[in-house]
C-alpha cells in the first residue's frame, strides 16, 4: 500500500522502482522543497526486524563521502516498525534496466559509465569503506551519461564493531570475486571484481558466468574456473582482465581501475573532438551526442581523476587505449542515436590518432578491414563490430635499440635517490625524441633511462613503444597510441629510484586541451638484455589536475 507521508516530512509521490527489499518512492521533501527517493529498509537473512543501526550504517557510509558518483544517503526515518531511507533522487534507469533494453552497451559506453562507477567506490575504499554488492542493477545512469553507485545498504565500514564479526553471506553470486566464493572475506579488490564483472556483463550482455538455478553451482564455477573470454569488449578487455584477475593480490585497485577505464573513455573523447572538427556535418549530429559524450559523462565525472593521464607506460595497461573506437560507420550511428539515452556515449568512427591527410587514408582503411581483430588478451575471438578499435597491425617501425639510452649499471643493484627534475622538458616544449635528448647527468642510468623516455612520448610514439616490457606491451600498440594522442606534452619530475628496480615519479601531462594533469607514479623497471631498461608497469599513486 502506497504511504501518504513518510517521517512527516516526505510526501509520497509515485513509485519510481521495486528492489529485492521492497519498492522505491518518489517523495517530496516538504521541508527542502526537493525531490528526493525514499526506499524501505528491508531484511537480510537472518533479521527478524529491520536493522535501522545498518540503515544508519549505510547511511553514514554514503553521506561521508559526498561523491558525485555516489547515491547520497540524506536521511534515515524509523516509522510505526519500518525502517525509511531518504537518499538524493537520481533520475536514471540502472545499468541492468539498459542491458534489458539494448541488450549491450558498446566498450565505448561501458568505459564512461565504469570510470565514473569507479571514482566512487575508489572515493569509498579511500575512506575505508568496502561496498560489497557491486552489480549492474545498483549502478544508475542518466540520462546525460552521469553514472551513480548506490545501495551501500551491506557496505561495511573497516573497523565497525558491528560487522567486523559478520559471516552473513550477502551480495550477488553472479558478481561475486574467487575468493568470496571460496569463503575468504571480502575487502576493496572483491569491489574491482565486481565492478569488472559487471562491465562485463555490460559488454558482454551477459554476466561472466552463466546463470544456473542453483547459486551454488554458479559459486562453484567462480571459485573453481576463469570466466568465459569476452567476445564483444575491443578495447575494453585488457581493462576487463585486470579487474577479473582471479589473484586479489595482483587485481587492480579501484584507483587503477578508475584511471584506466577514464583513460579509454577520453581517448574517445579525444577522437570524438577531431572527428568533430574534421567533418562539421556529422560532427553537428555528433555534436549533440558524442560530443556531450564519453567527454561530458567521464570528464566530468571525475573531480579526483579527470583525464588522468598516467603511465605513459599506459600503466593503464590495458586501459590506456581506446586506439579509436567503433565502427567505420560510427558517425551516422552517432547522430542517429540523438534521441537514444545513452546517445553520448555512441562510439565514434575509427580513425587513426594523427589529424590531417592520414584521417581520410585510416578512415577508409577502416572500411576495408572491418571486423578484423588482431588482439585477445583472455584468450577469446572478437567477432564485434567495435573489435575494430583494436590493432590490427603492430606498429614495425620501432627499433628498440637506437632510441634507448645507453647502457646502464647492473640491474640488481639499487641506485641511489636522485631529482631528475631540472633535465625535463616543460610542457611549453614539444618532447624530444630520444636520440635527441642530452645525456643526463649518470647516463646510463634507470633515472635517465626515465627522463629519456618521457621526453621521447608523446612526440614519437614508436620509440616510446619500444621502451616497453612485455607487460606493459600487452595493452596494444593502439591503446598506447591512443592514449598519447590526447597528450602535447609529459614532464617528469622527482625521479626517485627504489629497491628492486622500481621507481617513483611525478608526471606533468599537458592535455591537447591545455588541462594539465600532475600524476605520481610508481614504475617497474627490468633489464632490456641489452645494458638498458624497459618500463614494465606502472601503478598511479596519485592524481590531480593542475
Ligand atoms: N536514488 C534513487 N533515485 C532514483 N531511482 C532509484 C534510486 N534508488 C533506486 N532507484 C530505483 O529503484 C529500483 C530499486 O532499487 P533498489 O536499490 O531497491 O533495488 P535493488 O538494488 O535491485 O534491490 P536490492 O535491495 O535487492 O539490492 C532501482 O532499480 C532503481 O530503478
Amino acid at each position: 500500500m502506497q504511504p501518504d507521508l513518510i517521517g512527516g516530512r516526505y510526501r509520497v509521490e509515485r513509485a519510481i522502482g521495486q528492489g529485492g527489499m521492497g519498492t522505491v518512492w518518489l517523495c517530496r521533501d516538504t521541508t527542502l522543497e526537493r525531490d528526493v527517493a525514499v526506499k524501505q529498509v528491508g531484511l537480510l537473512p537472518g533479521e527478524s526486524v529491520p536493522d535501522s543501526a545498518r540503515a544508519l550504517r549505510e547511511a553514514r557510509s554514503s553521506a561521508a563521502l559526498g561523491h558525485r558518483n555516489v547515491v547520497t544517503v540524506f536521511d534515515i526515518v524509523e516509522e510505526q516498525g519500518a525502517v525509511w531511507m531518504v537518499m538524493e533522487y537520481v533520475p536514471s534507469r540502472t545499468l541492468s534496466e539498459l542491458l534489458k533494453e539494448k541488450g549491450r552497451l558498446t566498450p565505448a559506453e561501458v568505459a564512461a559509465i565504469g570510470a565514473q562507477v569507479a571514482d566512487g567506490l575508489a572515493a569509498a575504499h579511500a575512506a575505508g569503506t568496502t561496498h560489497r554488492d557491486v552489480k549492474p542493477g545498483n549502478i544508475l545512469v542518466r540520462e546525460d551519461g552521469v553514472a551513480k553507485i548506490g545501495d551501500f545498504g551491506i557496505a561495511r565500514t573497516s573497523g565497525d564493531p558491528a560487522l567486523t564479526s559478520a559471516s552473513l553471506v550477502t551480495g550477488t553470486p553472479h558478481y561475486f570475486a574467487p575468493e568470496l566464493a571460496t569463503g575468504s572475506d571480502s575487502g576493496p579488490a572483491s569491489d574491482v571484481w565486481a565492478l569488472g564483472a559487471s562491465l562485463y556483463a555490460a559488454v558482454e550482455g551477459r554476466p561472466p558466468y552463466r546463470a544456473q538455478t542453483n547459486p551454488m553451482a554458479v559459486l562453484h564455477e567462480i571459485a573453481q574456473h576463469p570466466p568465459d573470454p569476452p567476445q564483444h569488449a575491443g578495447v575494453l578487455e585488457p581493462a576487463l582482465k585486470r579487474m577479473l584477475d582471479r589473484d586479489p593480490r595482483s587485481r587492480w585497485s579501484m584507483t587503477d581501475a578508475a584511471h584506466g577505464l577514464h583513460r579509454i573513455a577520453e581517448a574517445q573523447t579525444e577522437r570524438t573532438r577531431e572527428q568533430t572538427a574534421a567533418f562539421p556535418a556529422a560532427g553537428a549530429a555528433g555534436a549533440a551526442g558524442v560530443a556531450g559524450a564519453v567527454g561530458a559523462a567521464a570528464a566530468g565525472s571525475s573531480d579526483d581523476h579527470a583525464a588522468s593521464g598516467a603511465g605513459g607506460a599506459g600503466a593503464a595497461g590495458g586501459a590506456g587505449s581506446a586506439g579509436g573506437a567503433g565502427s567505420a560507420g560510427g558517425a551516422g550511428a552517432a547522430g542517429g542515436a540523438g534521441a537514444d539515452h545513452l546517445r553520448g556515449l555512441e562510439p565514434e568512427p575509427r580513425r587513426r590518432r594523427r589529424p590531417g591527410p592520414a584521417l581520410l587514408a585510416a578512415l577508409a582503411l577502416l572500411l576495408l578491414i572491418g571486423g578484423l581483430v588482431g588482439f585477445s588478451l583472455l584468450d577469446g575471438g572478437n567477432d564485434d563490430p567495435a573489435a575494430s578499435e583494436q590493432p590490427v597491425t603492430p606498429s614495425p617501425t620501432a627499433k628498440k635499440s637506437s632510441k634507448k639510452p645507453s647502457p646502464s649499471p647492473s640491474s640488481s643493484a639499487p641506485e641511489p635517490t636522485q631529482d631528475a627534475t631540472t633535465s625535463a622538458p616543460t610542457p611549453s616544449t614539444p618532447a624530444k625524441t630520444a636520440t635527441s635528448a642530452p645525456p643526463p647527468a649518470g647516463n646510463g642510468s634507470q633515472a635517465s633511462f626515465l627522463q629519456d623516455y618521457y621526453a621521447t612520448v608523446p612526440a614519437d610514439t614508436d620509440a616510446g613503444w619500444a621502451m616497453l616490457g612485455p607487460d606493459e606491451q600487452s595493452v596494444g600498440r593502439d591503446s598506447y597510441d591512443g592514449f598519447w594522442a590526447t597528450y602535447q606534452s609529459v614532464r617528469p619530475s622527482d625521479i626517485q629510484l627504489l629497491d628492486g628496480n622500481a621507481a617513483e615519479v611525478t608526471l606533468t601531462y599537458t592535455q591537447n586541451d591545455g588541462g594539465v594533469v600532475v600524476e605520481r607514479q610508481r614504475l617497474q623497471l627490468i633489464p632490456d638484455g641489452e645494458g638498458g631498461w624497459l618500463i614494465n608497469d606502472d601503478t598511479v599513486l596519485s592524481s590531480r589536475s593542475g
